[in-house]
């Protein structure tokens, strides 16, 4: 297993290209389902998530082609050969759960691995399922897999949201597109993720309204066509890096970024001292002098992400203040703190409030990762801190960051990927 070792203490100076959103791209993928003919997405990052989706898709019978060499740009089609998505390749990725409503709208019927908890909780697909049910699906639990059918198609619904759920909207929203009838989602999902695919549905044929708001009105369509999207830029690959401008005490330009995603990121930021600013085509973050504590709270969108959290933890740990930083989306999502700890934080965790009290220096530690986002705070972590850090298991990294240790090498970390 690959190891990530640090040397910290070097502030960053450069620029860094953020890539396509990995969490956008997922969902756009499994869209690749809804049709007989070609979906090219470009701004593709190069993720082991993409891989893993693509073996799935590969699965269904659906080929994902380069477009270009360089493989930014992925061309997606083919006939669905098989409904099943097995527990070999769900386990790998929760998001995997996303094929759902697309092979149901599609084939009538699906067969999909539950994903089960992760590191961050218990995470249950109850609201993907109840959705389809409303829709006309018949569900059934067996062995550990759902049994989704709907031999006649699936008919149009009003679904009311309890709470915000993501995953759930972009099911509800693909498996809506092909329905008969008019769908209408309540207290829809918001994230910029959400309106990618909902603009690339659109492009493929969808009559979809209420873009960017929380009730999405879809009519189904008899079927949907090609087309080519391009994958809007990592909001929370901008956010993380934006910390390790931040947390080194350095300045960074992040190329393709868009401050119109990262509304309360940057805010908060600003609050903490960190200074944001729009220009040549992306964001560039500089910390003005000392970095100060603030309280936060993760919300659905356009709150404070979740995704977010673990990494402001980190730059929390150096502020010359106190955070509380609540954590109100997942049950479990402070597994980065005990590794902050062995490198000198002052953290306590009470329920779902992390207390940060700043220290001058954090020290380097051997540490794990144990999920993707908690991996990059003991980057940024690391990237602080005074000796030597040595990150293991990062392949929760590479879910979801590419070429973590080059971007950061050439703006001056000193980093470097230890192979075993
Ligand atoms: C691939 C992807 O885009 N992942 C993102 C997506 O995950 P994901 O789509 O899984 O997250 P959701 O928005 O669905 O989850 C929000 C909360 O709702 C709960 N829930 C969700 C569905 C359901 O049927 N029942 C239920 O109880 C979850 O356990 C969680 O506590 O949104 C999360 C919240 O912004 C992000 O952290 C993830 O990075
Ligand atoms: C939690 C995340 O991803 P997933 O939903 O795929 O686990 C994430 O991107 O931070």
């Amino acid at each position: 297993m690959d190891r990530i070792r640090i040397r910290g203490g070097r502030p960053l100076s450069g620029e860094i290209a953020i890539g396509g959103a990995k969490n956008a791209a997922l969902p756009l993928m499994a869209a690749g389902l809804l049709t007989d003919e070609r979906l090219v997405l470009t701004n593709v990052p190069q993720l082991a998530d993409i891989a893993t989706m693509t073996q799935l898709l590969a699965q269904h019978g659906i080929a994902v082609d380069r477009a270009t060499p360089d493989g930014r740009s992925l061309s997606i089609g083919g006939a669905i050969t098989s409904t099943e998505a097995p527990y070999d390749i769900v386990r790998k990725m929760r998001a995997s759960v996303l094929v759902l409503g697309p092979l149901v709208a599609r084939a009538g019927e699906a067969r999909v691995s539950l994903p089960g908890g992760c590191a961050i909780g218990t995470r249950p697909v109850d609201l993907h399922l109840k959705g389809l049910e409303q829709m006309g699906a018949e569900i059934r639990l067996d062995g550990g897999y759902v049994h989704a059918a709907a031999p006649r198609g699936l008919h149009g619904a009003t679904f009311v949201f309890p709470f915000v759920s993501v995953g759930a909207t972009e099911n509800l929203l693909m498996a809506a597109s092909l329905a008969e009838g008019r769908t209408v989602l309540v207290n829809a999902a918001r994230e910029p993720e959400i309106t990618d695919l909902v603009d690339c549905l659109t492009a493929m044929g969808a009559r979809i309204e209420g873009r960017g708001t929380d009730r999405l009105t879809i009519d189904g369509v008899r079927s949907l066509h090609g087309a080519t999207h391009a994958i809007i830029p990592d909001r929370i690959e901008t956010g993380s890096y934006a910390c390790a401008a931040a947390i080194t005490g350095g300045s960074l330009h992040l190329r393709h970024a868009r401050a119109d995603h990262l509304g309360a990121v940057i805010r908060i930021l600003g609050e903490a001292g960190v200074e944001v600013i729009a220009q040549d085509g992306g964001l560039t973050v500089r910390r003005l002098n000392g970095l100060h504590g603030v309280d936060v709270m993760t919300e659905p969108y356009p709150g404070f992400p979740t995704d977010m959290q673990a990494q402001f933890v980190a730059l929390m740990c150096v502020s010359d203040g106190a955070a509380m930083v609540t954590e109100s989306i997942f049950e479990n999502r402070f597994m980065h703190v005990p590794e902050l700890v062995r490198m000198g934080a002052r953290i306590n965790v009470h329920g779902a409030s992390a207390i940060v009290r700043g220290v001058p220096a954090l020290s380097g530690a051997p540490v794990m990762a144990t999920d993707l986002r908690a991996s990059l705070s003991l980057v940024l972590a690391g990237l602080a801190a005074r000796g030597e850090t040595v990150i293991n298991r990062v392949y929760h990294l590479d879910r979801g960051y590419e070429s973590v240790e080059q971007k950061l090498g050439a703006c001056g970390a000193d980093i470097e990927r230890l192979r075993d």
